[in-house]
């Protein structure tokens, strides 16, 4: 299994339903070859002020440099315990498409699968619940009296929640990286919650389980720190389209030809039977500069020259023409 990405708004009860499907789990893996591990924000001492952009300088706000330490901090721990027998519920906001779409690959890339679990919960009320939890910690800080709800998690500062509300992009199922979506709500039952674990232990660990095969496009590729990722970014991405432009036949399909500097390795872009124009390439590119763009903070990870980028997107547009 195998990824299971929790995503949702902060204090939406990720945690609540993560250590549950922990619970489910563990009682089923007895016989099987799985591992469990849990991994969140609190097991790797993360703080919510990671979180907080009010104190960086507006003109630097993608670039949260504690946001992105605590990404790559992540991003590790999934990396070095992430196998076909090693299922990792992963508990976070995991709130940009980007993110979850390079935790998509890493999984691929280990030849196993990823699924979100979103968990929905109206912002009203998760709002409620970190007011009460700053009301607590201010109590506990004016030693007003012991805590007796047994939630004693950190607060977010509420601009700093009301942000993430605001940054918070929503898994899209039709894409390959939020899919599959499984869903639960705050009101769902102990019997609701179970049916939700069976359908997400056979999606990925029963019977039903797609044999993942690992491609350049989801090998997990870090960014350029030194050079200007993102002008190399949409030069790469730029070239590749012209050359589909010039090179697709009149009738559109057959195969582009996209050579790696110093003529190293020719890529092929294998075009759909008919014509394409240039709004839809810029719209390909688009959503893959959108995924790929800076600020999920995996520079430290891995090194991502403009050939792997040109390859990351003929293996994208590979697979977008894949199915026509
Ligand atoms: N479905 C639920 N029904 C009732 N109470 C819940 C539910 N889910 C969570 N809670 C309560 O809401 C509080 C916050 O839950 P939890 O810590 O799981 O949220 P979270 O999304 O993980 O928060 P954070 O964003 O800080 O990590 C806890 O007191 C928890 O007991």
């Amino acid at each position: 299994m195998p990824l299971i990405i929790l995503t949702g708004l902060p204090t939406s009860g990720k945690s609540t339903r993560a250590k549950q499907l922990h619970d489910y789990l563990a009682e089923r893996i007895p016989g099987t070859k799985y591992r469990l591990h849990l991994i969140s924000d609190d097991s790797l001492s993360i703080s919510r002020s990671v979180y907080d952009l009010s104190t960086v300088p507006v003109h630097t706000r993608s670039a949260n440099a504690s946001e992105k330490d605590a990404r790559a901090a992540i991003y590790g721990a999934v990396k070095r315990v992430l196998s076909d027998k090693d299922i990792v519920i992963l508990d976070g906001l995991n709130y940009i498409k980007g993110w979850r779409y390079q935790l998509h690959c890493e999984a691929k890339a280990v030849r196993t699968p990823s699924c979100i679990l979103q968990i929905g919960c109206s912002k009203e009320r998760a709002q409620q619940v970190n007011e009460d939890r700053l009301k607590r910690s201010q109590a506990t800080a004016d030693e007003e009296g012991a805590d007796t709800t047994g939630d004693t998690a950190e607060p977010y500062e509420p601009a700093n929640w009301e942000n993430l509300v605001f940054r918070h992009e929503e898994p899209n199922p039709m894409t390959r990286w939020d899919s599959p979506l499984f869903t639960i709500i705050w009101e769902d039952d102990d019997e609701q919650v179970k049916k939700t674990f069976d359908s997400l232990w056979e999606a990925v660990a029963g019977d039903g389980r797609k044999i993942i095969r690992p491609n350049q496009a989801t090998e997990p590729r870090g960014r350029d720190a030194s050079g200007d990722y993102l002008y190399m970014l949409d030069r790469e991405t730029q070239d590749i389209v012209k050359r589909i432009l010039d090179q697709q036949g009149d009738d559109g399909g057959g195969e582009v030809r996209v050579s790696l500097s110093g003529g190293k390795k020719e890529l092929v872009v294998e075009l759909p039977a008919r014509k394409i124009g240039l709004p839809e390439l810029q719209r390909h590119r688009r959503a893959f500069m959108g995924l790929n763009r800076g600020g999920i903070g995996l520079e430290k990870v891995t090194n991502m020259a403009a050939d792997s980028l040109r390859e990351s997107f003929v293996n994208y547009l590979n697979n977008a023409f894949e199915n026509e």
